[in-house]
Parts: C-alpha cells; structure tokens; sequence
C-alpha cells in the first residue's frame, strides 16, 4: 500500500518502520512497524481508534520524543530533536495568561530563527504579519486582550495564529478543535483552510472527527489498535475549497462512512482490505 501522494512528490515527511515503546522493554508499546509519507504542501488527516498512538505519531515527527526504532525523516534529514521548521496546536490552547493576544501570536518569532534576529529591526511588520493571521481567523480587535478575556473558540484561533506566525513548513496539529463546540469547530475549519491556502504548510492533523478530516485532508490515514500502524489510506477526492454544505452531499457521507468501518475494524483488531486511493 503507498502511503504517499505520488502528484506531491518530493516527500517532507518520511516515516519508515517505527516503534515507539514508553517505559523500557515492560512498557507500552504504542507503535510498531509504522510507516508513511507526507509530500510538500500536502494535508494529510491521521484517523483511528482511541490510544491507538496518534499523539505518540506526532511526538516523533517534532522531535519531542525519539523512536525506539526506525527513521523518522524531515525535510530530508533525520530527526534528532525538537523541529523548528514546525509549528504546532493542540487541543488546549496554551496561551501564556500574561501576555496579550498579539504578543502570544509573536512568542514563536522571539524563539526561531531567523525570525529571532530579525525580530528587533523588523518587529513592526512582524506584528502586522500577526495582526493578518489574526484578521483571516476574526480575532480582528482582540489583539490587546488577554487570553482569559477570551472564549475558548476565540484562545483556539489565536493558537492556530501562533502556530503559522513563523511560516512552518510543518504544521502539526492535534486535535486542535476537539474541545470546541460544533458550531466553533465547523467555523475554525473554514478559516484553517482558508490560512493554508494562502501559506500552504505541509500540515499533518490527528483527529477523531472523520468530518473534519474529509472536510480539511487531501488524504486520511487511518491506523491500527495499538500499537499502531498504518492500515488503510483514503484520497479526499473533493475539490476546494470546500464549504461546510458539502459535508453534507452523498460522496462526502459515503466517505466519512467507509473511514468509520476501517476505525470500527481497527478497533475490534482487525483490518479491512486497503480502500482504493482515488
Ligand atoms: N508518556 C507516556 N508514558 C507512557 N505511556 C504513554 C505515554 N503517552 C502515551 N502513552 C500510551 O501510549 C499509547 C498511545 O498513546 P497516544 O496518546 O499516542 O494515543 P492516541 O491515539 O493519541 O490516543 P487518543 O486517541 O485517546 O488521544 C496509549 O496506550 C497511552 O496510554
């Protein structure tokens, strides 16, 4: 099974036969002999039952934790320590409670380079830079406020500026939206795909909600019960953009269905034969 987008080529992540076991050789193992790729300015969604080791997936793409075996690649060099070419969102926001709204956007610019050096003689575009991300996800007005004056939809988008502010090639986001109500959600959808239209990260996005990942992917992979693998791949063979009302025609559903039979499958153990990659 090819578990990259041949019309991307080259590929900017390259994982090849990875296990992850937590806790030494009586610890749990999470994932075993995965592998896949993900090509330059590709969106892939990474599906599957829950604790199949999604999370533990994107810890090894970023660096924060290594592989008990195999390779992770990025950008074409092996990963050996956090990644500054990423730029990462989580399901909690994260905002530090001091600093405003615009000064959280800016906290990635003080840390990575080259920003870092430019960031004194260019600090006045830069905050412009923020100030259009924070325009494009309607926290237009809010930069001067701080995080607890805002919702916790309003805290999400302002992460989701944080981490594009610096240009990522990578974009790492898990389960961004999964603490957020549906009408929230369904809005940050929207304006993710309208950010990465404009920057075009790479963008590898962990997810339980099928809609969002058919909504947001070019291609959904969806993994085993853990530890996790790889076992099926779907093309989102929809054009873009997309609009909320799409979700709801037949070729949508009928998708959103077949990835719930694999997630099903996986979770009772076993693996249904590989979906024909559009
Ligand atoms: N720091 C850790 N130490 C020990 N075990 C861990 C650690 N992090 C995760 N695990 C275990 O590894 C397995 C995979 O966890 P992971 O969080 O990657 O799964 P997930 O697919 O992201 O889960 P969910 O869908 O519930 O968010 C789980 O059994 C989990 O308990």
């Amino acid at each position: 099974m090819s578990t990259s987008g041949s019309s991307y080529e080259p590929a900017f992540v390259e994982i090849d036969g990875v296990a992850m076991r937590y806790g030494g050789a009586d610890g749990t193992l999470a994932l075993r002999d995965c592998t896949l790729s993900v090509a330059r300015g590709e969106f892939v969604a990474v599906v599957g039952p829950s604790g199949c080791g999604k999370s533990t997936l994107m810890r090894l793409v970023t660096g924060l934790w290594p592989a008990s075996a195999g390779n992770v690649v990025v950008a074409g060099r092996e990963v050996a320590g956090p990644l500054s070419v990423a730029g990462m969102a989580f399901q909690n926001p994260t905002l530090l409670p001091w600093r405003t709204i615009l000064d959280n956007v800016m906290l990635p610019l003080e840390v990575v380079e080259p920003h870092r050096r430019r960031l004194r003689r260019e600090r006045e575009a830069y905050r412009e830079k923020a100030r259009q991300l924070l325009r494009i996800v309607g926290l237009d007005g809010f930069e001067a406020r701080f995080p607890w004056q805002l919702s916790g939809g309003m805290q999400q988008r302002a992460s989701l500026c944080r981490a594009l502010v610096h240009d990522p090639q990578l974009l790492m986001l898990d389960e961004p939206f999964g603490a957020l109500d549906v009408f929230t959600r369904e809005e940050l959808w929207t304006e993710l795909q309208t950010a990465c239209a404009t920057l075009k990260p790479t963008v590898i996005l962990v997810t339980h909600d099928l809609r969002e990942a058919v909504f947001l992917a070019d291609r959904i992979l969806v993994m085993s019960a853990r530890p996790g693998r790889i076992v099926a791949e779907r093309r989102v063979p929809f054009g873009r953009p997309r609009t909320l009302d799409d979700l709801y025609t037949a070729p949508v559903q009928a998708l959103v269905h077949e990835l719930r039979e694999h997630i099903s499958a996986a979770r009772r153990g076993e693996v249904l034969e590989a979906p024909h990659a559009a």
